[in-house]
């Protein structure tokens, strides 16, 4: 435990054995909060120090010192810090977010091409579709009275319906086939609280015994039910010639090598609104051979992106539709910009992807909800080579090789130093993009390994606030705590006594 002090960095006083793993269990913070303690600690320094049970690890407070790791330094810090076993968890472990070295690159490289502006436009018709169909039931529940809802729970079964069609090639309808296959298993897919949540700290802070004893963190039934669920679809595709505009699709085009990148009409299309995470060539090192993409390797992705898609998008939708309600005048705005973009549409209600990137204020509200409520307040990297950087006092610091480092993207994001007033919910500080520093605002993390999704994510956020504000006026409900109360046990950001909310047909 003197090992930070040796070295002259600060570092937040472990409990003997524990570490800073104790305040987890005893501050009724939340993991996030718990995790970047060091930040609000120190404030005049590049990195702090932690001991995780008796390990040393990191907390960056620079984002620039982020950047620089993530992008030109990148060959130090290329893995995350958790690592499934294949044998053990299928599919999690073929997930982008948990490899980790060059099966990462292989996978990363060829995914990538699958997220491109122009595959993303392609894809946009059956999110829409889905979305719009979801829409529509909901105005008939509704017969033009007021009713409430808990928007969590809509907008987790509009993304799962999203999800499914997209990543999975088959339709559903959660809203009023409630107890859907596809639904009770996605939800088990996607769930971080509980025991999922529980298996995965230990995978941060007793990996070793967490590997020993060969656990899980998926669900035996959620695997074998996706494993089998793609594969038929695989078949079926096969043997009948069916070519949708889906992931499974992409991924089967990466599986005969010809899945390209688009690149003639891909400019436009890129920008999926200030928020969207640069793209950077990922690429294959000398004796890396190429991917096979068997059916397992297919299903691995296409869970990894439910696994990180869902809960993260339905987050920014609760958040958005929560600040919309208590700031009545930013809806009414935002309502107008719906408004006059439908009025150019040929059916007056169906986006497309290029009218979506043309909303300028909808881009504002997304980038705002986004800095204010961080679906992901932390992200991490295991130090994979020896890196040194000089610290603000001058001194030199060393990482070694084996170290985890954590950062702190809600702390950045709530900093007044980078955002004045960092608790207004204010979309016009979005207004002139120059004024925004860049580095500290990364709702999608930075460089090489930052998220692969946001473009998906931040379509699929437009295209259903703007079905909800074409169609309804969402208005807190008496069960809804103004200001929101944030439940410190949930792994993800959630709301204590959930998104209670009215929501007021347009059209009586
Ligand atoms: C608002 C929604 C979302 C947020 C805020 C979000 C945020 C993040 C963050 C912070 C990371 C870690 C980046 C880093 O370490 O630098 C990440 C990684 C990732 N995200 Fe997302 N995400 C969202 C939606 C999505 C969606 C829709 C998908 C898939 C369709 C997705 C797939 C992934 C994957 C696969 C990774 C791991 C990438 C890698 O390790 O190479 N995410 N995301």
């Amino acid at each position: 435990y003197d090992y930070f002090e040796k070295r002259n960095i600060p570092y937040v006083q472990p409990v003997p054995l524990f570490g800073q793993v104790w305040s987890f269990f005893s501050q009724g913070k939340h993991a996030v909060d718990v995790a970047s303690e060091g930040y609000a600690m120190f404030p005049n320094t590049r990195i702090s120090g932690v001991f995780t049970m008796r390990n040393p690890a990191y907390l960056v407070h620079d984002p620039v010192l982020y950047k620089q790791m993530a992008i030109k330094d990148f060959d130090h810090f290329t893995d995350h810090v958790t690592e499934l076993d294949k044998d053990v968890d299928p599919l999690l472990a073929r997930s982008l977010f948990f490899i980790n070295g060059t099966s990462w690159r292989h996978h990363r490289s060829g995914l990538s091409p699958a997220f491109t502006g122009s595959k993303m436009r392609g894809m946009f018709g059956l999110l829409s579709k889905s979305a719009g169909d979801a829409m529509d039931r909901l105005t008939m529940f509704a017969r033009g009275k007021p009713f409430t809802m808990e928007l969590r729970d809509l907008y987790s079964r509009l993304g799962n319906d999203v999800m499914t069609s997209i990543s999975f090639g088959v339709e559903v309808d959660s809203l009023t086939d409630r107890d859907n296959e596809f639904f009770v298993k996605g939800k088990r897919l996607a769930k971080i609280d509980g025991l999922p949540g529980a298996k995965l700290l230990m995978t941060l802070i007793l990996p070793k015994l967490f590997r020993l004893l060969r656990i899980s963190v998926m669900y035996k039934d959620v695997s074998d039910f996706y494993l089998d669920a793609v594969s038929r679809n695989i078949r079926l595709r096969e043997s009948n010639n069916i070519t949708r505009p889906d992931f499974i699709h992409l991924l089967l085009q990466a599986r005969k090598n010809t899945l390209g990148s688009g690149k003639h009409d891909e400019e436009k299309l890129q920008n999926a609104g200030f928020s969207t995470a640069e793209t950077h060539a990922v690429e294959q090192k000398a004796g890396d051979g190429r991917m096979s993409w068997e059916d397992v390797d297919i299903t691995g992705a296409a869970a990894s992106f439910f696994f990180g898609g869902i809960e993260t998008t339905t987050t920014l939708l609760c958040f958005a539709s929560y600040e919309l309600a208590v700031n009545p005048s930013i809806q009414d705005r935002l309502r107008a910009e719906v408004d006059e973009t439908r009025e150019a549409l040929p059916d007056g209600k169906t986006p497309t992807y290029e009218v979506l990137q043309k909303m300028t204020f909808m881009d504002m509200v997304i980038s705002e909800t986004l800095r204010r409520w961080p679906p992901l307040g932390v992200t991490n990297r295991k130090c994979t080579k020896d890196y040194t950087f000089t610290n603000t006092d001058g001194t030199k610091v060393t990482i070694l090789k084996g170290q985890n480092v954590s950062i702190p993207i809600k702390s950045f994001q709530l900093d007044e130093k980078f955002f004045p007033e960092p608790l207004r919910f204010n979309p016009d500080r979005f207004a002139d993009p120059t004024s925004i520093n860049q580095d500290a605002f990364v709702p999608f993390g930075t460089g090489l390994r930052n998220c692969i999704g946001s473009r998906v994510a931040l379509m699929q956020a437009k295209c259903i606030l703007f079905y909800m504000l074409s169609n309804f006026t969402i208005q807190p409900d008496a069960k809804l705590t103004i200001p929101l109360v944030t439940d410190e046990t949930s792994a993800g950001l959630n709301a204590k006594h959930g998104f209670w909310m009215n929501l007021v047909p347009r059209q009586a």
